[in-house]
């Protein structure tokens, strides 16, 4: 139980309580497994609703000690609003916002809009008791930190929504009062107004209308400028949420997006330089499920909205030159992933390992001895037959390093060969590359593959059959065995020899590429070692440290083809 984030433990009953931050005691998922005492001097608290600020008491349900201090409670999002077959706002919107901002997101459907890029040409509402039902399901078991609201579409459904909420209080409500699409198209009619206003809005942590709703919640109030915004904030503040946020998206004449928070105390003037983009469609759920996001994780409100805002602008950024759709209104990615995507479009769809076939790996010494550029040694690799280039630049600077590697990507792209980068994966992700390298000492495959994604190409060093198993389990698409002669490109490398590759080999689940001593003169008999599964050799010093790359390119390509490799 000893925990440093823990203010204390005291003992009461023979009972054990501990006394920790709400904050704390709500990232760690304590307010949903532990009964929150009232004790003296202590802020009482109801079991699953941390509110207010202080500090709480709580004991283990069951009344045993409390132990699993490891325990992290995933934060979660409930959106309660309306699908957009589109996929621009609403649900869908919500979703990619959560995940994008890496919390769950579960989903209450209140209606069904037939929606595009032009604008809403259906809408069906999902029958009030089907919303409730859904509500149950999700509230009663999956532990909801904080509730979003989108599109409610009937009286029945707000009214719905408040009584389930009453029954399963959660942590925060973020209310997204949405009434017309930015098209012009009406979700949710005048008649829900007077429910929202007497009912949903007093329970809100927030809410966040555009100019457009706050004016119609503020009975047709004209809001034109920031200081319409003040006011609209100020007065809706009266109606009994605990912050308001009146968003300036729609601002007339405004070069920058201005958005104002207030929270009953004070003014927060948001400000960021608006994006000249088509693609703004969905901003408004966005914005309002990433502040959910940040709330369940545990942020206080106006870092949390700050933080959606910057969410928001930034993907909006990405997203300028994304066509989808042709209405004057398109969607934007949240994931930031479908520009980079349709970039690498060139390549690549999945590892081949017959591409270890010539395996050719730069050395920036080398290049320098000999007066090469990086990009120059990658061409003349390319046209001598390389079937794959890694770039190995120990000692380049790291603007350098991108700038090089940037450009002999584009190269190898034009020739169908994949870029790998040795060591830095933070440098391949920045220009794309097609995967990395990396040794025992690097960063291990496995957390490699979870910054670089599923289909990226990882490589990794192998001496031994325990190191080959290894590659395999953390996600590796094939290793590097070596030295198998011996070499000055690296020092005290330790060499394997043949004998060493073929139990590798033999023991390895991946395809293996050959490395070190290897050139011309002995690439046959590496090859002829007879294992299905050695793929090619890798080759440094016997392409770089030569006067001519391409020759001798060339040259090792014609041994290797003869020696009848790759056929498995
Ligand atoms: N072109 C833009 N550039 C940057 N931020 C924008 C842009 N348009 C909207 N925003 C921001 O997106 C969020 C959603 O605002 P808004 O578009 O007004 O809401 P809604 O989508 O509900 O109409 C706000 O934070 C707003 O400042
Ligand atoms: C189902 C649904 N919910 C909300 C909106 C508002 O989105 P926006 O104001 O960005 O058009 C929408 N268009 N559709
Ligand atoms: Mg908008």
């Amino acid at each position: 139980m000893a925990s440093a984030t823990f203010l204390s433990t005291l003992s009461l009953a023979n009972k054990n309580y501990l006394l920790l931050t709400p904050t704390h005691a709500y990232a760690k998922g304590y307010t949903n497994n532990f009964r929150v005492s009232n004790l003296p001097s202590i802020v009482v608290r109801k079991e699953g609703s941390v509110r207010s600020q202080g500090f709480v008491a709580m004991q283990e349900k069951g009344g045993s000690t409390l132990s699993d201090d490891s325990r992290t409670k995933t934060p979660h999002v409930l959106t309660v609003a309306g699908s957009d077959s589109g996929a621009g706002a609403g649900i869908q919107a919500d979703l990619k916002a959560c995940a994008a901002r890496r919390v769950y997101c579960s989903t209450v459907i209140t209606a069904l809009t037939a929606q595009n890029t032009v604008g809403v040409q259906g809408v069906s509402n999902v029958p009030e008791d089907f919303v409730a039902q859904q509500l149950k399901s999700v509230l009663s078991d999956m532990q909801v930190d904080v509730v979003k609201t989108g599109m409610l579409p009937s009286v029945g459904i707000v009214k719905t929504l408040c009584k389930t909420l009453r029954e399963f209080p959660v942590h925060a409500l973020v209310v997204d009062p949405v009434m017309v699409s930015t098209s012009g198209d009406v979700l949710a009619g005048p008649s829900i107004l007077s429910t929202f206003l007497e009912e949903l809005l007093p329970m809100a942590d927030i809410i966040t209308p555009n100019l457009k709703e706050a004016s119609a919640l503020l009975n047709g109030m004209q809001l034109e400028t920031v200081d319409d915004m003040r006011s609209a904030a100020r007065l809706l503040h009266n109606m009994g949420p605990k912050n308001v946020l009146v968003k300036g998206g729609d601002l007339p004449d405004s070069s920058d997006a201005v958005d104002i928070l207030y929270n009953g105390h004070n003014f927060y003037e948001l400000r960021s330089p608006r994006i000249r983009t088509r693609n703004t469609h969905g901003t408004g759920c966005s914005l309002a499920s990433s502040i959910a996001a940040e709330v369940a994780k545990g942020y206080p409100m106006l870092s949390a909205v700050k933080v959606a805002k910057r969410f928001v602008e930034t993907a909006l950024d990405y997203s300028k030159e994304i066509d989808i759709g042709n209405g004057p209104q398109g969607p934007f990615d949240h994931l930031l992933r479908l520009k980079s995507h349709s970039q690498a479009c060139h390549r690549q769809q999945t590892f081949d390992p017959s591409d270890l076939f010539l395996y050719a790996v730069t050395d920036s010494r080398m290049n320098k001895r000999w007066g090469r550029s990086i990009i120059d040694a990658v061409k003349a690799a390319i046209d001598g037959g390389a079937t794959i280039i890694q770039l190995r630049e120990k000692d380049a600077e790291t603007k350098d390093f991108m700038e090089s590697a940037k450009a002999c990507l584009r190269i190898c792209h034009l020739h169908g060969v994949p870029l790998l980068i040795n060591d830095r994966v933070d440098v391949a992700i920045a220009c794309d590359a097609d995967g990395v390298h990396v040794g025992q000492s690097d960063m291990p495959a496995r957390v490699a593959r979870t910054l670089l994604g599923p289909e990226k190409i990882i490589g990794v060093s192998c001496k031994t059959p325990e190191q080959a198993e290894q590659a395999w389990v953390d996600g590796a698409d094939y290793i590097g065995c070596g030295g198998v002669y011996p070499t000055n490109t690296k020092e005290n490398n330790i060499t394997v020899g043949l004998n060493g590759l073929k139990t590798v080999c033999m023991a390895s689940k991946l395809p293996v590429v050959a490395i070190g001593g290897i050139g011309v003169s002995n690439a046959r008999a590496v090859m002829e070692i007879c294992a299905s599964n050695l793929k090619g050799v890798a080759v440094v010093s016997a392409l770089f440290d030569r006067e001519c790359v391409q020759t001798e390119t060339r040259k090792l390509h014609e041994v290797l083809l003869g020696s009848n490799i790759g056929s498995t």
